[in-house]
This record gives structure tokens, C-alpha cells and sequence, in this order.
């Protein structure tokens, strides 16, 4: 039965704002669901019963789970197929990449703000956020335009939603991304140019009062 494209998300979930930058680049439309993950529905649980998260992409009522797998998917069941390289090694790099992004980003930028500040293991978090970042911008982007080449493809849409965290990383870690990756800064506002990014991205103070929302409710001050 033809129901289309409809996406389980929340908000401020980067992973999810990689999917809605994806379709907005194929031009595809969908309907969006935002889930209250503190009371998730009775579709969430049935669509993703392993993980219970969000993202979700429902494609006629089929349910495809994890980011980086429905971005591929959304390329791949659409053709054409535009945003992963068409060279089988160039993809591999960019799986690389994103793979990397998805071990390490995430979960430092957590650490770096659910830490106390000034405790040993933030000021941890803080230094490996830098090489993780410095990481990026000299092994994946080097003097590229874009992480792909010369045109926004996968590896920039799986990278572009964490900037906006970029601003609560800085306050919390007091560091700046600009002086630390003034390349991967540029890169930044190149991508932020860019319709399906610009309408997509939450604006950094949005993010920083939700964090600081999340540190209220542990209880972290
Ligand atoms: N590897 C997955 C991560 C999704 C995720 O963390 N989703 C969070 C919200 S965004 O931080 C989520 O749904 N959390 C709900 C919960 O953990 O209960 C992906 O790439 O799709």
C-alpha cells in the first residue's frame, strides 16, 4: 500500500537532521513525526523495537533504522542515486568517515557537557574533541570544498548537523572551533548556504538551552 515517506524524529537529534538533509536533497517529500522520547509511541516501539530511537524512516509502512543506513537507503530506493560517490573506493572512504564520526563525536560532545567543568575527565573530553575534530579536518577534508570533493554529498550531510553543536562544545570546553579547524569552520558556512542544510540545522542557541535544559534535569549545574 502506497503511504509514502514518513520520518520518526526529534527536533535536535543530529542524527535525525542527517535524513531530513537527505531527503531534502532528493527532493522527496514526507511527513514528519516528532516523538516525545521521554513517552515514545506505540509506533515508535513497533517501528524500531531493537533500539527504540529515532530516527526512523517509513517507506510505505516498512520501517529502516540508524541514520547512516536510512541515508543510503533513501539514495539508493531513489534514484538517482546522488548523494554517496559512484567509485566503490571513494565510497569506503566516506563509510570510513562517517563510521568514525558516529564512534567518536557524539559521544565526546556528551561527555564534554554532562562532565563538571574543570573535573579531569572534561578537561579529557575537551582535548579529545579537538583531535577529533583536528582529525576530520586534516584526514577527511584536507583543502576540499566539501568532505566528498567538489560538491555536498554523504559525508558532508552525516558531518553538518553536529555545527550547531559546535557553539555548546566551545562554552562547555572552553575552546574554539575556529582557531582550532579554521578549515573545517569554513567548510561549516559553505554547507550552511545551502537550502536543505539551512532549514534543516537548529540554531546553536537552541542547542545550548536544550543542553543546558538536559544538564538541569540530571542534575548536573
Ligand atoms: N545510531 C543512531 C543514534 C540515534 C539516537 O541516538 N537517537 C536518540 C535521539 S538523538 O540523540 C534517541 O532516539 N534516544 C532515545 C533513547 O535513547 O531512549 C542513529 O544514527 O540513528
Amino acid at each position: 500500500k502506497k503511504q509514502g515517506l514518513q520520518l520518526l524524529d526529534f527536533w535536535v537529534s543530529p542524527f535525525g537532521q542527517r535524513c531530513r538533509i537527505a531527503l531534502a536533497e532528493k527532493g522527496l517529500p514526507y511527513e514528519y513525526l516528532e516523538q516525545d522520547l521521554g513517552n515514545k509511541s506505540e509506533l515508535l516501539l513497533r517501528s524500531n523495537p531493537i533500539h527504540k530511537k529515532i530516527p526512523v524512516l517509513l517507506h510505505d509502512g516498512r520501517p529502516v533504522c540508524e541514520s547512516l543506513i536510512i541515508v543510503q537507503y533513501i539514495d539508493e530506493a531513489f534514484a538517482p542515486a546522488s548523494l554517496l560517490p559512484s567509485d566503490p573506493y571513494a565510497r569506503a572512504q566516506a563509510r570510513f568517515w562517517a563510521d568514525y564520526v558516529d564512534k567518536k563525536l557524539y559521544d565526546c560532545g556528551t561527555r564534554l557537557w554532562k562532565l563538571k567543568a574543570g573535573e579531569p575527565a572534561q578537561a579529557q573530553a575537551r582535548k579529545e574533541m579537538i583531535e577529533i575534530l583536528k582529525t576530520l579536518e586534516e584526514g577527511a577534508l584536507g583543502d576540499k570544498e566539501f568532505f566528498d570533493g567538489d560538491a555536498f554529498g554523504f559525508l558532508d550531510l552525516v558531518v553538518v548537523p553536529f555545527t550547531s553543536w559546535f557553539l555548546t562544545y566551545e562554552r562547555h570546553g572552553e575552546f574554539s572551533v575556529e582557531k582550532e579547524c579554521p578549515r573545517i569552520t569554513a567548510w561549516a558556512k559553505r554547507c550552511g548556504e545551502r537550502e536543505s542544510v539551512a532549514k534543516t540545522l537548529s540554531p546553536p542557541e537552541k542547542v545550548y538551552e536544550f543542553v543546558g535544559a538536559m544538564k538541569k534535569r540530571f542534575g548536573i549545574e
